[in-house]
């Protein structure tokens, strides 16, 4: 509908209220209060297996297999997990927590990595005793740390290595994961005439009995939107590769390219076709594994939110509306500053990445003039924008309910409870039902936690 970015469940009903998989959000808003994150399964599942076929079929034409790992911190629930498990797709963990909800889940351990660039000790033991699948080492110190714990615990940890490529990609710097000055993964850069910091990790791993090599770990950045980046990363990776294949004789077997894969906030926006870019990204490996005279290692990927981003929107119930005399550049001009239930603390990601949205006023129609419209919070901060910018029916009011479209990434899972606000409930309509996925937090939750 209207081309704006909505999941592909959502229409307008003959109420003129928007309906997600033929639920009225009207009634969602009814039996389970405002603000809330909706989910439409049907399209989780299907671009799950949009993901997972286009890369499939892309990978097998050049002769190569691949995983397609969902990463769980864009949003994971037990259900959320379950859904992709049952869409063919593995789970990518970044942390104990995360890795709790898979298993609880019931996705096998074998099926599931664990990521992140200061692993504790507990989570170390807890992914060894589940037997992951593997754990991606991003530091000598923790390669080190890894091997003692395995040995500890009579076990050979199976591991890949984050390694940073360089390409700068992504949306903004705070999502960008491949330049040199950051904190994640081991640089391949030799300018300094020395063996590259990826290339020590990689052979203190071989070093180690207790450690296994899978392969090489690579991710760029999120939201990205031109997909030469990830063609450029693999090619820095291929070539690690075969450099590591020169120097210890062994070639690993399987290379990730992480997640990242850009979709669409805004009416207009065009999302990375998972087609398109699966069948550019296992042409141009195929192509550097040729020139290089190497086989095809086995290729992963961890797409987040790809799949589940705009399977997401937020629910919000209008409060205070009041416009306000902005001075422009050409002069003056009215914002009209909307304010809703919810706000940074359900969304952070305008107010951390200044990331665009859009939303529109979902409960009914209107014939009213659209107006220049700022959707803000009810936070105590003047940063607490839901939307930038927008235009909604001029007669927008307390009581009209509000939907923000795409949020089903890095909504709820960097939700926090700025001002001791509750947070929202997960909602999952499917074929015309909604059921709770996560419940509402409640203030007892909140004033359980304090002890006094
Ligand atoms: C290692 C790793 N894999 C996968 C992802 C998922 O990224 P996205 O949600 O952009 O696909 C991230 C987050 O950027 C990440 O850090
Ligand atoms: N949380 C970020 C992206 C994920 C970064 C993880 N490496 C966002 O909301 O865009």
């Amino acid at each position: 509908m209207t081309g704006a970015p909505w999941s592909s469940g959502v229409e307008r009903g003959a109420a003129g209220a928007l309906t997600v998989a033929g639920v009225d959000v009207r009634d969602l808003a009814a039996e389970h209060g405002t603000p809330a994150y909706v989910l439409d399964e049907a399209d989780f599942r299907r671009r799950a297996r949009a993901y997972r076929t286009a890369f499939e079929a892309a990978f097998g034409a050049v002769g190569t297999g691949v995983d397609v790992y969902y990463a769980g911190k864009a949003l994971l629930t037990v259900a959320v997990a379950r859904w992709a498990r049952e869409e063919g797709l593995r789970v990518d963990t970044a942390s104990g927590g995360e890795l709790a909800v898979a298993l609880r889940a019931q996705v096998p351990g074998a099926e599931i990595g664990l990521h992140g660039n200061n692993k504790s000790d507990a989570e170390i033991l807890r992914a060894l005793d589940a037997g992951v699948g593997r754990i991606i080492v991003d530091s000598l110190v923790e390669i080190e740390r890894v091997a003692q714990l395995a040995a500890g615990r009579g076990v050979v940890a199976p591991v890949m290595v984050r390694v940073t490529t360089g390409v700068h990609a992504g949306g903004h710097e705070y999502i960008a994961t491949a330049h040199e000055d950051q904190k994640f993964g081991l640089s391949v850069n030799t300018s300094s005439g020395e063996t590259s910091p990826a290339m020590t990790a990689l052979l203190a791993v071989l070093e180690r009995p207790e450690l296994r090599l899978l392969g090489i770990h690579s991710h760029i950045g999120s939201q990205i939107l031109d997909p030469d980046g990830f063609e450029a990363a693999a090619s820095v990776v291929l070539r690690l590769r075969a450099d590591l294949a020169e120097r210890s004789g062994v070639l690993v077997d399987e290379v990730d390219l992480g997640g990242g894969y850009g979709i669409a906030y805004l009416p207009g926006d065009v999302a990375l076709d998972p087609e398109r870019v699966a069948k550019d990204i296992a042409q141009s490996v195929a192509g550097v594994c040729q020139e290089l005279g190497t086989s095809l290692p086995r290729f992963s990927i961890e797409p987040g939110r790809a799949i589940v981003g705009p399977a997401g929107l937020t629910l919000y119930t209008v409060g205070t509306v009041k416009p306000v005399t902005v001075a422009g550049e050409s002069g003056d001009f009215v914002r009209l500053y909307v304010s809703v239930d919810g706000g940074m603390s359900d969304n952070i990601r305008p107010a951390l990445y200044g990331a665009a949205y859009h939303a529109e006023v979902v409960g009914r129609t209107s014939a009213a003039e659209p107006v220049l419209a700022r959707v803000v919070g009810k936070h105590c901060e003047s940063g607490d924008i839901v939307v930038h910018e927008v235009q909604l029916p001029g007669d927008v009011r307390a009581g009209d309910l509000l939907a923000v479209a795409a949020t089903g990434a890095y909504g709820r899972s960097m939700a926090s409870n700025y001002n001791m606000l509750p947070r929202p409930p997960v909602l999952a309509v499917t074929d015309g039902a909604a059921r709770v996925l996560v419940r509402r937090e409640t203030e007892d939750d909140l004033l359980g936690l304090d002890q006094g």
